[in-house]
């Protein structure tokens, strides 16, 4: 049986950065040879990263892309790195696109994985399966391909799939049994999502039996806009047995040596309902391998809320990082939610990098700056208090304002005096509106939902208060004032104002939410399961009315099934309510 060296690249690409992304090959290619690997595979469109949305509409992007494809083989080559195969993502288009820009949109694109050798683009494959749902769209971007590529390489036949080809049952997995392969490489942009990990370990497995061949799984890493990518890269054997996989949200090489059924020539097995062709290229690799056999390992599993934790905090970095701020800045209100945004950003970028300002109004309690201060001395950001009741009463001298109008424009000169910092000093603004405040819009627009991201967009507050608490039982100083987590969560925009006062107990609301958000059940279903109707009644309605707030809120990591934005939209004027009959 021969041996092939496998390594998995899970790194973490950048969309748009093609010569960035390219260098980052160049290296952990290096990396790779280094540990005497005969094959290293990167993520799908690593070149370019993913998703790359509308900008594959530009062909001076795809154009771009499959340039970069062919300097980064003869790169390769000149490293003297020509002698690993490498897989790569990228984008690529033969069909109409590829000639004219008038094109029907997705016609000729392909979502493509390329094997690379000695300075050569030696064979391409075009993803299969599109997927279609949640966050993607990508019947809107892409071609299908109908062809398995298989490669011979070091008397291995070894076939290129891409993401979300082992998602789906047929085609490429099913023709790759036929093709007899002893080994297949799936490439993969697939984003995280609590228990993620557990479906496709399970996936992994059951294509791997289908296939009756070792699946080598290898995904990015990284955050790109809402999307977080937690790597999670595997191999499993072709009985379905886990041999190696890499930890989350790292980057990280994974190497692992294989004994793989040596190929043999023949005829595949008659095409039965995978509609696949089966493309074949053989090449000639060094297979001689160390003595010191090499494995991976298989990295630890770790808890939920580590998972999360680790998703938000990656999350924020990249988007700060990747944007190019230095520094981020929030309003810190001694409440929880700040607390907690202020907690994920000093671990995403340091202290030194996010600027906490306590903002007191008339309204403002003692404990609101007390804490907002003692979370700033656990952490050691950056902290200053800017008091906002002369600027309050500077409108009200001028304008004559009641009720709601005077609440919200305290949130609002909050909203402008951040807004200000972040224009003078260049901090990027972050918005602290969990899950639970964004599905029933309590917020202020223009107040305290300005900002540019908003780490805890898909967390809902109990579970915003369940971090909180797993993250002060982490070694060093716990961060997060205990004040903060055990009193009543309110938005002191009047004397004595709570929460709870226009909004159910948070315990009760987040089921309801989650039932219609994440999983689209109607009013008569969430009565069904126990829910008080009148209570369902209230909450729909104010989900309903609060899309106007979503549509313009800022983005933030998705961390669930289903997040606002991409995952679920709808639309603003609709006057369809739950249980009014039609
Ligand atoms: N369909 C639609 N399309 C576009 N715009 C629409 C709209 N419907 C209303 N609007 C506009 O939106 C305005 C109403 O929205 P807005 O001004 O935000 O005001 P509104 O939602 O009425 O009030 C804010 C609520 O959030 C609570 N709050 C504020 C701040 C912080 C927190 C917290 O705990 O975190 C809670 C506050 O106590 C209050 O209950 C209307 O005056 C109208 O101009
Ligand atoms: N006194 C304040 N000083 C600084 N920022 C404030 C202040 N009050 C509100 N904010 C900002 O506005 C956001 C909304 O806070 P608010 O107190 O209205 O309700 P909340 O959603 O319960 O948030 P938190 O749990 O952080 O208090 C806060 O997270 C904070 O960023
Ligand atoms: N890029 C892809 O094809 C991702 C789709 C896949 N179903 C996933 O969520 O992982």
């Amino acid at each position: 049986m021969p041996t092939l060296r496998i390594a998995l690249a899970q790194v973490n690409s950048t969309v748009g950065d093609i010569s960035g992304n390219a260098a980052a090959v160049r290296r952990w290619t290096r990396e790779a040879a280094g540990a005497g690997a005969h094959l290293v595979a990167f993520p799908e469109m690593m070149l370019t990263g993913y998703p790359i949305e509308d900008l594959v509409f530009r062909n001076s992007f795809v154009e771009a892309s499959q340039r970069a494809l062919r300097s980064l083989a003869a790169d390769l080559a000149a490293d003297g790195l020509g002698e690993v195969a490498v897989v790569v993502g990228y984008v690529d288009a033969d069909g109409p696109a590829a000639i004219s820009s008038d094109a029907e949109p997705g016609a000729g694109r392909r979502d493509a994985s390329a094997l690379l050798h000695r300075g050569e683009v030696v064979a391409t494959y075009y993803k299969h399966h599109l997927p279609n749902y949640g966050v993607f769209d990508e019947d809107r971007y892409f071609e299908p391909g109908d062809t398995l590529t298989v490669v011979r390489l070091g008397g291995v036949d070894v076939a290129l799939t891409v993401c979300e080809d082992i998602w789906q049952a047929g085609g490429p997995f099913t023709a790759a049994r036929r093709a007899g392969v002893g080994l297949v490489v799936n490439i993969n942009a697939s984003p995280y999502e609590l228990n993620k990990d557990d479906v496709r370990l399970a996936l992994v497995r059951r294509r791997a039996v289908e296939a009756g061949a070792t699946v080598a799984f290898v995904n990015m890493v990284g955050g790109q806009d809402e999307l977080v990518f937690d790597g999670d890269s595997m191999i499993v054997s072709a009985e379905g047995e886990l041999l190696a996989r890499t930890g989350q949200f790292v980057e990280e090489l994974l190497v692992h040596d294989l004994d793989l059924p040596r190929a043999v020539d023949g005829p595949p097995a008659p095409e039965h309902g995978d509609g696949m062709r089966i493309g074949r290229r053989e090449i000639a690799l060094k297979t001689d391998i160390p003595h010191q056999r090499r494995s991976g390992g298989v990295a630890d599993r770790i808890e939920d809320a580590a998972e999360i934790w680790s998703a938000l905090v990656l999350g924020l970095r990249d988007y700060v990082d990747k944007n190019r701020f230095r520094s981020v800045i929030l309003g810190l209100s001694g409440g929880i939610d700040s607390a907690v945004v202020a907690a994920i950003a000093v671990d995403a970028l340091g202290p030194e990098r996010v600027v906490g300002v306590s903002l007191p109004s008339g309204h403002s309690s003692d404990h609101s700056r007390d804490d907002a201060a003692d979370l700033a001395k656990r952490t050691g950001l950056d902290y200053r208090t800017e008091p906002i009741q002369a600027m309050v009463d500077g409108f009200l001298a001028n304008m004559s304002l009641s009720g709601l109008a005077v609440e919200n424009l305290q949130a609002r000169v909050r909203g402008v005096v951040l807004m200000a910092l972040s224009n003078q000093e260049g901090h990027l603004v972050l918005t602290t509106g969990n899950k639970s405040e964004l599905a029933v819009g309590y917020s202020t627009l223009y107040g305290d939902s300005v900002g540019g991201f908003n780490p805890l967009k898909d967390v809902p507050k109990t579970m915003v208060w369940q971090l909180a608490r797993w993250r002060n039982t982490q070694p060093g100083t716990p961060p997060i004032p205990e004040n903060s987590i055990t009193k009543a969560p309110s938005a002191e925009l009047r004397p004595g104002q709570k929460d709870s006062d226009s909004l159910p107990d948070y315990e009760i609301l987040d089921p309801i939410i989650k039932g219609y958000v994440d999983r689209d059940l109607g009013r008569d279903e969430l009565i069904a399961a126990g829910n008080d109707p009148a209570l369902v009644d209230r909450t729909l309605r104010m989900i309903d009315l609060a899309e106007y707030k979503r549509r313009q809120s800022a983005p933030g990591t998705k961390i669930s099934g289903k997040a606002f934005g991409r995952d679920r939209r709808l639309p603003i004027t609709n006057l369809f309510r739950e249980g009014r009959g039609f």
